[in-house]
């Protein structure tokens, strides 16, 4: 054999048990060094493997290498900006779903999917089959204990209903529109505006995030942690909280048993989050606590201020505390801190990268941005008190409050920020796990035990689901006659769908429209140059970078051309 006319590219038609059998055969005439030999053989082991690897790669998606699987493939995915677009590489590359085979006993083997049929099944007709599944939460389950997101079956029904009711309640809306109004006039506003007087750049993305914890805060526990102030101060309640979320998501990435021993050992990643969960855990306590003295309070004299505070209180928190579970109890403190922690965790982060996102694409589509400007100044231009002034007098208006009858009539701002969530979900991928032998519509086999990824970023860039155009940035194609039309929830899955359907879906279009409306009106939003913007690993679709921004207040001969008044 002439090994040094041994090249990839020729390998293929060459017999390789024969070449297997000259190389051993020429080391049983000794006619060659013993080294070289082995030499040979490893690569001749080696060449066999990779052909075979690639090979499966036209048919499995990636190449498939002994022991490690698809791993390699995955593991230089993550040194790439965008794993996102990788995975959808491979996905439209195996016509909507495929298996990825993780190394040899990891709980890497998935299958991955961005069919929406397959969608359909696993989030609403076989919902029972799909729970989260024990994997998720053993990973989740020291900060998120038995919370909505992490349970399953009874517990998560019992949370969803009550949480439901009390999420759609005319009362909750009402305290959480003006929450919102406050939250938005009284500290983001003047934030930006400070950035504008020292002529500084700002991390939008910071600020916005600020803005839904303090909201959620104030919806979950009653208490508002102000983070969002000028300075923007660190809150030790919100940093831990946030250490806590990333130390969690670390273990999705870590052998289950390193992870374990880890934490035995009090060691690492593990240490850092014990510390931050304890952290959350005393600020839940405390809250906890100061509530049940109020209601005690108001049950007993009800006249002091205690009692008359916890009387106007309208958070989950305390309806929660008000309930009883099926044996006639009333819910543990732990159970409480479990709801009122996953309701921040849900509510926290998503509506705020979501805003990121989409002002991003507005300065890149400066064309959407004049539509949108020219919806606010039109409804705003339908107001009894706008009628009545002469042409001009209401862009100068600085207090300018839009109102909830009005946020309901921005169809087209809906649809700039659907489109947005569309290429952009803030959950980028999701998670489920099967219970019983199960199969796709798609054909795919399920066995039990089976992990399931449901990839909502791909499903954005299928031109299966949405056409050609589909990586282009178009509110249009949520409008019909100028008309916000919703889709299916098994195609646009960024607010999930079935049974469990993000709880704040209306709130966060109301909370993202009232923010935007409010910014937009004011201030053009202009990136910094070159400022890197690619996503981040982690549970929710972050800006690695942030999304540093420049505001520039709005001319009133700007806003004067949007007004037909
Ligand atoms: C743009 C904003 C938002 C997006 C894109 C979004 C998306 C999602 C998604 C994908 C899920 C399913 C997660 C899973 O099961 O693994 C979910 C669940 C949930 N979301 Fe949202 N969400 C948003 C805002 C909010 C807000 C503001 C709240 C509350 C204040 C909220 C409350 C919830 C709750 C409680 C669940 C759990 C539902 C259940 O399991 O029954 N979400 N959301």
């Amino acid at each position: 054999m002439n090994n040094n006319n041994m090249t990839m590219k020729n390998l293929p038609n060459t017999n390789l048990s024969s070449l297997f059998a000259s190389t051993v055969a020429a080391g049983d005439g000794g006619q060659l060094f013993p080294h070289v030999q082995a030499f040979e053989i490893l690569l001749a082991i080696f060449v066999f493997i990779a052909i075979h690897a690639l090979r499966q790669k036209r048919k499995q998606g990636l190449p498939v290498w002994p022991v490690l699987g698809m791993l390699p493939s995955l593991a230089s995915a993550l040194q790439t900006n965008n794993v996102y677009d990788w995975i959808t590489d491979v996905i439209r590359s195996q016509n909507g779903t495929f298996r990825f085979k993780g190394p040899w006993l990891s709980s890497l083997n998935c299958v991955v999917t961005a069919d929406p049929r397959n969608v359909e099944h696993l989030l609403k007709t076989k919902f029972p089959n799909f729970p989260k599944g024990s994997y998720f939460s053993d990973n989740v389950r020291d900060l998120l204990g038995d919370g909505i997101f992490s349970a399953d079956d009874e517990t998560w029904q019992r949370q969803r209903k009550t949480a439901s009711i009390e999420f759609h309640s005319a009362r909750f809306r009402t305290l959480t529109t003006e929450t919102l109004v406050e939250l938005v006039h009284a500290r983001l506003l003047p934030v930006l505006e400070d950035s504008i007087k020292h002529f500084v750049t700002l991390d939008l993305q910071d600020v916005l995030l600020r803005l839904t914890f303090d909201n959620v805060c104030m919806m979950a526990f009653g208490v508002d942690p102000g983070c969002l102030r000028q300075g923007l101060p660190q809150i030790p309640f919100a940093r831990a909280f946030e250490d806590a979320t990333e130390a969690t998501v670390l273990r999705f990435v870590t052998p289950t048993c390193v992870w374990k021993a880890m934490r035995y050992f009090n060691v690492g990643m593990e240490r850092n989050l014990r510390q931050s969960i304890r952290e959350v855990d005393e600020f839940a306590d405390n809250v906890i606590r100061t509530r049940k003295r109020e209601l005690s309070a108001q049950s007993g004299d009800g006249g002091d201020n205690e009692g008359e505070s916890a009387k106007k209180r309208l958070d989950l928190l305390t309806v929660f505390m008000g309930l009883k579970d099926e044996k006639g109890e009333r819910f543990s403190d732990k159970f409480l801190r479990d709801i009122c922690v996953n309701f921040i965790l849900a509510g926290r982060d998503t509506s705020s990268v979501a805003l990121s996102w989409f002002f991003w694409l507005l300065d890149r589509n400066p064309e959407v941005e004049g539509k949108i400007l020219e919806e606010l100044c039109r409804i705003l231009a339908e107001r009894e008190e706008v009628k009545n002034k002469k042409k001009g007098e209401v862009v100068s208006e600085n207090g300018l409050v839009f109102r909830a009858g009005e946020i309901k009539k921005m169809e087209y701002l809906q649809a700039a920020i659907s489109e947005a969530l569309r290429l952009y979900p803030s959950v980028p991928v999701d998670h489920k796990e099967v219970v019983e032998d199960d199969k796709f519509p798609d054909g795919t086999e399920l066995k039990r035990g089976t992990k399931v990824i449901y990839a909502i970023y791909t499903m954005g860039r299928m031109e299966a689901i949405w056409g050609k155009d589909c990586r282009d940035y178009k509110p249009e194609r949520w409008l019909r006659d100028g008309k916000y039309m919703s889709e299916s929830a098994y195609k646009f899955t960024a607010f999930n769908g079935g049974p469990r359907l993000c709880l704040g879906k209306d709130f966060a279009y109301y909370q993202m429209k009232f923010a935007a409306a409010s910014i937009i009106y004011r201030y053009r939003v202009k990136v910094v140059k070159n400022h890197p913007v690619v996503p981040k690993m982690a549970l929710t679709m972050y800006m690695r970078h942030g999304l540093k921004v420049k505001l520039f207040r709005r001319e009133e001969s700007e806003l004067q051309k949007y007004f037909k008044i």
